[in-house]
């Protein structure tokens, strides 16, 4: 479905370049902390038997000598939609499962202890419609919904961790609609969710539409692979949003996301990467991949004529270390995992040399926030006295 025109990704540009130069412009641009990690034949084999790049890396720390290294993998998944938008509901949930059943397994084989989908993951990104049907009727509620007993099975049978982002049904409260993730224990019990803080009005992204700014906090979840937490797409614009997951311990921050390059590509690679350094943990960002095209034209009440597709989802999920280091992307065009190997312990040695956290001023911000919330709030704006 992705356009012909699309190119494949930052990295298969910077490959034609000479060793020497690129990797001066990797050094630069990436950061010195990752090396690639092998994985075996069999895992290579699987990941082409099922059409999905592979991509592992893991990224350096220094070794203490008080405590053991700490270190636990990750995967990304990014994919394009199996199936035409319009398909049955049915036999969109089977290509799903089909498609998520293949990238676990992959995952697993890889070593993986937190595996990822993107945002939304087992439906068409059919906000920008503004129609309920049939899209509402994907919404699935959080604890018990299709896919969240279908991906616990795998979730027990592979001792992983699994982040699945959806649209949830609150069945309890009115049938109301959130953008959810659930998050899935390595033993294949339920853990809990977090709802999207953050709603996007921008574009063809009319989600509003379909649910408000979620009331779950910033909840920190923890496993026995670290302290983990989701900032589900458009949240990642918000700085203290980010914080907010910080605060509350996070070693390791997901972005499960669906953003289309005309919009954000050149903001992709700097906002989770500099959520990453200022908050001293690793975030996971991933995108969906390919262009979804609609039955029924669409406008973005920008002027522009109506259309079917939102443009094309760029993929390239990444992952960024405390350190500022980031791996390499997943194409911008392919169906792909990334693996990679974090020592949750880098998190606390960049804390020791940068002091973020001891530098950061809390109460100042929270003084200016608290007047700035108030509506009579003066900006404090200094001018010339004449
Ligand atoms: N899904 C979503 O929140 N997309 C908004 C677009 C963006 O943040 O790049």
């Amino acid at each position: 479905m992705s356009s012909a025109a699309e190119f494949e990704s930052i990295e298969s540009i910077l490959k034609k370049l000479p060793n020497e130069d690129r990797e001066k412009i990797c050094r630069v641009l990436y950061g010195q902390g990752t090396s690639c990690i092998s994985v075996s034949e069999d895992t290579i084999a699987l990941s082409e038997k099922y059409g999905l790049e592979l991509i592992s890396c893991a990224f350096t720390s220094r070794e203490e000598q008080l405590r053991v290294p700490r270190k636990i993998r990750v995967g990304l998944f990014q994919n394009k939609l199996p199936l035409d938008t319009w398909s049955p509901l049915k036999q969109m949930r089977e290509a799903m499962f089909k498609m998520a059943e293949e990238a676990l397994e992959l995952a697993y084989n890889g070593g993986v202890n937190v595996f990822c989908f993107q945002e939304a993951w087992n439906m068409p990104f059919a906000f920008c419609t503004r129609e309920k049907s049939p899209w509402c009727e994907y919404a699935e509620e959080a604890e018990n919904g299709a896919s969240t007993q279908f991906l616990k099975q795998l979730a027990r049978k592979y001792n992983m961790v699994i982040i699945s982002p959806i649209l949830e049904r609150d069945v309890e409260h009115g049938d109301i609609l959130w953008n959810t993730a659930v998050v899935i224990d390595n033993h294949g019990d339920y853990l809990g969710k977090h709802r999207k803080n953050h709603i996007p009005r921008v574009g063809d992204f009319n989600e509003s539409t379909y649910y408000f700014e979620g009331n779950t906090g910033h909840p920190v979840f923890k496993t026995e692979f670290g302290k983990i937490a989701i900032n589900i797409c458009y949240g990642r614009h918000h700085p203290l949003n980010w914080l907010g997951f910080a605060l509350n311990g996070a070693e390791i921050v997901f972005n499960p996301s669906a953003t289309v390059g005309a919009l954000s590509e050149p903001l992709w690679g700097i906002e989770a990467r500099n959520a990453a350094i200022a908050n001293s943990y690793y975030t996971c960002s991933i995108n969906r991949v390919g262009t979804e095209v609609f039955k029924n034209e669409f406008t973005s009440g920008n002027g522009l004529p109506a259309h079917k597709d939102f443009g094309h989802f760029y993929g390239s999920s990444y992952v960024t270390a405390p350190d500022g280091s980031r791996s390499p992307g997943l194409s911008r065009t392919k169906n792909g995992l990334l693996i990679a190997e974090l020592d949750l312990n880098l998190c606390r040695q960049v804390k020791d040399v940068w002091n973020f956290q001891m530098t950061q001023r809390l109460e100042l911000y929270a003084n200016l926030l608290d007047e700035a919330t108030k509506l009579d709030f003066k900006p404090q704006i200094i001018t010339k006295s004449t």
